[in-house]
Order: structure tokens, then C-alpha cells, then sequence
């Protein structure tokens, strides 16, 4: 298992690198496999990023129909909200490229019929995911690509600092109590982030250099989960110049 950390000049290379290097692992995991799986995360640097998947041509080469979409967290709130995670990759990316339905796999929405409950409502994708397992063995699929951002605090997904949800070892959990609004929440957790193939971690700006910086220096998962990541083949870390300001110089390869 490889951790590369690699930097951008700015948060416009950043973008449009991270855009260019999902399409070609998209592409690459379709030659090997005759199908791809993503995992989404929110937050503003991925919102860019898919902008930039839309606009760049070589996203024809993905054939988006062979595409299994799904999220590694999302607010708990009704569906179309414009705070959603969903809502803002529909608008930002999957309303712009032929996926199939049925392989695009969103959190449960508040409102949806009999799951106000957040608990029940991560159960429920917890049986997503295990239905969409191979036959026979784990309660995950494959997934590709794991997409997180980080927040100010060292979060990922929804897994904060501190939080019961740092230890959860369940493959999905309810959240309540985000010290980030909104409130309520629905997260995969470390250990099924921690089975994605690689995982790429997405951080621009200033502001997210300590949580990067301390992540990358040996911080502990629970202080700061975006050190308790690890994908089985590969972790990468996308940063910008400003994000990467705190990472201990030998980890970082300047590009
Ligand atoms: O609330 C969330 O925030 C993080 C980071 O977002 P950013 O806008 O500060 O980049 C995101 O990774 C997570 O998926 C989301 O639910």
C-alpha cells in the first residue's frame, strides 16, 4: 500500500488534475474490471472537481452506464435540499452524464417514506451495500475510487474528531450531534472507507492546512480521522500549495 502526497500550484490545477486523473482511474478500472465504482464525498473542492469532469472531453471515454455511484456520507435532510451531498454531484456532474439509475445509489433522504429515523436509514444502506456485495463474500462491494474531503477539524466523510462515530466499527452509522451543521448525518465509517481500492483525500486552501499537515505527521484516527485513512492499494493526497503549507516536506511531491 502506497500514501502519495501530491501538490498542486492552486486550487484551478487542483481541480482540473484531480478531474483528469478520476476520468483516466474510471476508464482504467473499466479495462480491468467491465465496470467502475465511485464513492462520492461533498464539500466545495469535490463540487469543483465534478464541474470539472463534466467540461473536460475525455469524460466520453467513462462509459457512465457501467458506473456504480454511492456516497460516503451525506446530510441527513429531505430529498433535493440544496445542502445535500446528492443534490450538489446531481447538479454539479450525474445530471450531465448517462449513468444508469439503477447503479446510483444515494443516502436515504429525511423524508423518505418510513426513514425519518437516521438510524434506521444507515442500516438501510448498510443492506445497499451488502446486496451489492459479490455472492458469497464480504458486506461491501469493490469500490474503485473512495472520494473524501477534509474538514478544518480533520474530519472525513462524517466521521469527526472525538465523536462516537470515530470508533464505529458498524459499516455505515447515524450521526447526531455534527459539530458541522446540519446536525443529523449519515456516514460510511473508517473500517469500509478503509476497503476502497485507493482512497483520495481533496484538500484547498489555507484552511485545511493543519488538519492535512497533522494527518500526514502520524496524527491519531480518533484526534483526527483523516489520519485513519487508508485505501488497500493506494491513498493519495490532492492538495493545493496553501492546504499542503503544513505537510511535513518529505511526504510531498510537487507538481
Ligand atoms: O460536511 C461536509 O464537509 C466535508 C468538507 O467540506 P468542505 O466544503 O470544507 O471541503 C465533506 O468532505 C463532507 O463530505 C461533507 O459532508
Amino acid at each position: 500500500m502506497t500514501v502519495d502526497v501530491v501538490v498542486h500550484a492552486d486550487a484551478q490545477l487542483l481541480t482540473e488534475a484531480a478531474a483528469a486523473r478520476l476520468i483516466v482511474k474510471l476508464i482504467d478500472a473499466q479495462a480491468a474490471r467491465g465496470e467502475a465504482a465511485l464513492v462520492l464525498t461533498g464539500g466545495r473542492i469535490a463540487a469543483a472537481i465534478y464541474r470539472a469532469i463534466g467540461g473536460n472531453p475525455a469524460r466520453d471515454a467513462v462509459d457512465w452506464s457501467k458506473v456504480d455511484i454511492w456516497w460516503g456520507d451525506e446530510r441527513f435532510l429531505p430529498s433535493g435540499d440544496p445542502e445535500r451531498n446528492e443534490t450538489q454531484a446531481r447538479a454539479a456532474l450525474l445530471d450531465t452524464v448517462a449513468l444508469d439509475p439503477a447503479r446510483v445509489h444515494p443516502m436515504p433522504a429525511s423524508d423518505t417514506a418510513g426513514g425519518s429515523d437516521p438510524e434506521l436509514a444507515a442500516s438501510r444502506y448498510a443492506d445497499a451495500l451488502a446486496r451489492a456485495a459479490a455472492p458469497g463474500s464480504a458486506q461491501l462491494p469493490h469500490f474503485d475510487v473512495l472520494l473524501l474531503g477534509i474538514g478544518e477539524d480533520g474530519h472525513v466523510a462524517s466521521v469527526f474528531p472525538e465523536h462516537p462515530v470515530a470508533y464505529e466499527t458498524r459499516p455505515v452509522s447515524a450521526v447526531r450531534g455534527s459539530p458541522k451543521p446540519p446536525p443529523i448525518r449519515i456516514t460510511m465509517t473508517l473500517p469500509t472507507i478503509n476497503t476502497a481500492e485507493e482512497v483520495w483525500l481533496l484538500a484547498s486552501g489555507a484552511d485545511k492546512a493543519k488538519a492535512a499537515g497533522m494527518a500526514l505527521a502520524g496524527a491519531g484516527a480518533v484526534q483526527v480521522p483523516a489520519a485513519g485513512v487508508r485505501g488497500v492499494e493506494r491513498t493519495v493526497w490532492l492538495l493545493d500549495r496553501a492546504a499542503a503549507s503544513e505537510v511535513p516536506l518529505k511526504s510531498r511531491t510537487l507538481r
